[in-house]
C-alpha cells in the first residue's frame, strides 16, 4: 500500500458503527471532514464529540438507526461521502458497506479485516503529529499493535518539528525572493533542518535567528 495525505476539508466521511472503533475513526476524520456516524447504539465516548463547541470544527452528527445491508446503497447515495468507514461488529453489514462503496467508486475503510486490497480500499495508519508535521505508520494491515508502538516511539522525535517547518517555510520563501539558484537554496535549507541549535531553540524567534545565521553561513561559503 502507498501512503498519501488527503485533505478532507469540505468533504464528508460516513462511519457505520458507533462502538470504540467507530469512535476512534470518527474522531480522527473530524479534525477536517464533516463526519456522520450511523449506528444502532453509540458508545459513551461519543458524547463530547457530539457537543457543539462553537469552534471552527466541522460538524459531527450522530444518526441513530439500525441498518439493513440492503439499505446501505441508499445511505451512500444520500450522504455522498468521500470516504466510508465500515466499523460495525456485523461482518455482513461491513461487507455490504464495502460493496456499495466500491460500486460507487467511494474510498472505503473496512475495520474488521486486515487483508482488504480491493480497489478503493484504504487502511488507517497510526499517526504521530506535531502541528502539520505528520508521520503515518502501517504494517500492511498485519500488526496494528506494532503500528501503535512505532507511533509511540516516533512521537518524541517529532517534538518541535512544527516550529522547524514554520521556520524553514519562511526561509525558503526568502531565499526564492532573493533569486538564489536552486542548489544553493537546497544546501542552506538542508543545513538548517540538520541543525540541533534550530531544533533546540526555546522560542520560534530563537529558532528563526539560528536558521538565518546558518543559512547566511552556507550562502557565504
Ligand atoms: C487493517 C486495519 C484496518 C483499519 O482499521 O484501517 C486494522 C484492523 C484491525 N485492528 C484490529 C485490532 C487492533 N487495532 C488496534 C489499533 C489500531 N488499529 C489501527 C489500524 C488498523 N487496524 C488497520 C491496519 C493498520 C496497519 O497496517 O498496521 C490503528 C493503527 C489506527 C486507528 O485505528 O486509528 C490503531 C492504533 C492507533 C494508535 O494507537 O496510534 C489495536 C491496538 C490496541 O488497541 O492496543 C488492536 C488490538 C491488538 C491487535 O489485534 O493487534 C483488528 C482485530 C479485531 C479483533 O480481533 O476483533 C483488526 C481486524 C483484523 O485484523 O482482521
Ligand atoms: N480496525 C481496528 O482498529 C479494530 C477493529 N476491530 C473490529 O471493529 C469492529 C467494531 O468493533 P467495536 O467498535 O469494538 O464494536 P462494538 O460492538 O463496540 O460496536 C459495534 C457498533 O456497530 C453498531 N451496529 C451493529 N450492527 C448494526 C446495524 N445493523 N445497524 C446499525 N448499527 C449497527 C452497534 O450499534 C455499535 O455501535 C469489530 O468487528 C472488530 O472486529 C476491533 C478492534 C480494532
Amino acid at each position: 500500500m502507498i501512503p498519501l495525505f488527503h485533505d478532507f476539508r469540505g468533504e464528508r466521511v460516513l462511519v457505520f458503527g458507533g462502538g470504540r472503533v467507530g469512535y476512534r475513526k470518527a474522531r480522527r476524520f473530524a479534525r477536517e471532514a464533516e463526519v456522520v456516524v450511523v449506528a444502532a447504539a453509540f458508545a459513551d465516548e461519543f458524547e463530547p464529540l457530539f457537543e457543539d463547541e462553537g469552534d471552527e470544527r466541522p460538524p459531527l452528527s450522530p444518526v441513530k438507526a439500525r441498518i439493513d445491508p440492503s439499505d446501505v446503497g441508499t445511505w451512500l447515495d444520500r450522504a455522498a461521502p468521500a470516504l466510508v468507514v465500515a466499523a460495525t461488529d456485523d461482518a455482513a453489514l461491513n461487507e455490504a458497506v464495502e460493496r456499495a462503496a466500491s460500486e460507487r467508486g467511494v474510498l472505503v475503510n473496512r475495520t474488521d479485516e486486515h487483508g482488504g486490497r480491493d480497489a478503493g480500499s484504504v487502511v488507517v495508519p497510526a499517526t504521530a503529529r506535531d502541528g502539520n508535521v505528520v508521520v503515518a505508520v502501517g504494517t500492511g494491515g498485519r500488526s496494528p499493535a506494532l503500528s501503535r508502538e512505532l507511533r509511540k516511539r516516533i512521537e518524541p522525535e517529532l517534538a518541535g518539528a512544527e516550529t522547524v517547518a514554520v521556520v524553514t517555510a519562511e526561509l525558503r520563501e526568502d531565499l526564492k525572493r532573493r533569486g538564489l539558484p536552486a542548489e544553493t537554496r537546497r544546501d542552506a535549507v538542508r543545513a538548517v533542518v540538520e541543525s540541533d541549535a534550530v531544533w533546540r531553540a526555546e522560542t520560534e524567534e530563537g529558532s528563526k535567528k539560528k536558521a538565518t545565521e546558518i543559512a547566511e553561513r552556507v550562502l557565504g561559503d
